[in-house]
């Protein structure tokens, strides 16, 4: 697992989007699996300027993402579908029908089959992009006794409900069910980047650099089992986490 430390979070989504167009440069076909989550939102606007200034071309890139509310409709405005299209895919020319983000209103037996075909239908993931949660999760796959490899339905910590309820009323319009991912899932593309920020990530940064231990209590440590997986944080977050480099 590398670490990056950049001077700041800007810094660091400005490095995570360069990394991805040239990723698309590099293979014009790419698959991308894409993440939401605050931390993520401003690596868009970094490839939505790339994209603009004509430095990556999206037509031919297919995307999937990591994960949904379970009951969430894609219509809704905070559904991942929607961040998704607000935020990157209405403003590139990638075409929507290469784009999955799991419909949280389906059946979800009927949507875990939709969203393996889409993962293993064709080709691998060529690259995954990261948050983490406070939890310590990757995806929505929570510290658990046992992790789960495929895409499954999995019930949100008590935490990652907490931290996310700011996109909602109240903490109790926060759906307590996701669709997403398993870390096997997210194992199996080739490329990973995490990027974390902010003092609440300070806990989950600092375990996962205390030592080389693997642990489902922590599932971002499944990442140190990656052969190119890197972690992209800010100075700040290191000082906090006392992290040289
Ligand atoms: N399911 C997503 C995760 O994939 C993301 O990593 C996490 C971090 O979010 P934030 O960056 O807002 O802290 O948010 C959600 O829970």
């Amino acid at each position: 697992m590398k670490l990056i430390i950049t001077n700041s979070y800007e810094e660091s989504c400005k490095y995570v989007a360069q990394e991805m167009v040239s990723l698309v440069n590099a293979n014009p076909v790419a698959k991308l699996g894409l993440a939401t989550g605050g931390t993520a939102e401003q690596v868009y606007p970094h490839l939505v300027k790339a994209y603009q200034d004509g430095k990556v071309d999206f037509s031919n890139v297919t995307t999937v993402n990591l994960d949904e509310y379970l009951g969430m409709s894609p219509d809704n405005p905070v559904s991942y579908r929607k961040c998704m299209d607000n935020w990157f895919f209405d403003h590139v020319n990638i075409k929507k029908e290469n784009t999955y983000v799991a419909s949280g209103l389906n059946d979800p037996q009927a949507e875990i089959k939709t969203f393996n075909q889409k993962l293993y239908g064709d080709k691998l993931l060529d690259f995954q992009l990261l948050g983490v949660g406070v939890s310590g999760h990757i995806g929505f796959n929570e510290p658990s006794a046992v992790l789960t490899a495929g895409v499954h339905i999995e019930e949100l910590d008590e935490s990652t409900i907490q931290a996310n309820s700011r996109y909602f009323d109240s903490p109790a319009d926060v759906p307590t069910k996701s669709i997403t991912m398993g870390v096997g899932d997210i194992m199996k593309a080739s490329k990973i980047i995490l990027i974390a920020t902010g003092d609440s990530k300070q806990p989950v940064i600092s375990k996962l650099f205390a030592d080389d231990s693997v642990s489902s209590d922590l599932p971002v440590s499944v990442l140190k089992l990656h052969r190119d997986a890197t972690i992209v944080i800010d100075r700040a977050l290191a000082d906090k986490c006392g992290i040289k480099g």
